[in-house]
């Protein structure tokens, strides 16, 4: 059994700092689009245009779900964590625009 835990370990080490380094790259992405989230406070701001747009929050989640299935990714998982986003970015937005 430890034999086997050890091969395991071998196996999954290289695996894991694959993912670590997708993780990096993921983190990279939200920072690059909340810096646009950033703009879009401002636009928001100016206009008087709410945090929380409906059709936009559905449009986004329908893109989202076609490409992960275009790419072979769970839809599901990609409409999950989008959301999640969404509706934190959706309070940050609340929180900005009514300072
Ligand atoms: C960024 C926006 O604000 C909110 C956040 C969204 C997002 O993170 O994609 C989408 C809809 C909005 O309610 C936007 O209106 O585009």
């Amino acid at each position: 059994m430890a034999a086997d835990e050890a091969r395991a370990a071998t196996a999954l080490a290289p695996l894991r700092a694959e993912i670590d380094a997708i993780d990096a790259d993921l983190v990279a992405l939200i920072a690059k689009r909340m810096a646009v989230v950033e703009r879009v406070i401002a636009v928001k701001r100016a206009a008087g245009i709410p945090a929380l747009l409906n059709d936009r929050v559905e449009e986004v989640a329908a893109h989202v779900r076609h490409r992960a299935a275009a790419l072979g990714a769970p839809p599901d998982l990609a409409e999950t964590v989008w959301r999640a986003m969404m509706d934190w970015i959706i309070t940050y937005e609340d929180e900005k625009l009514g300072q």
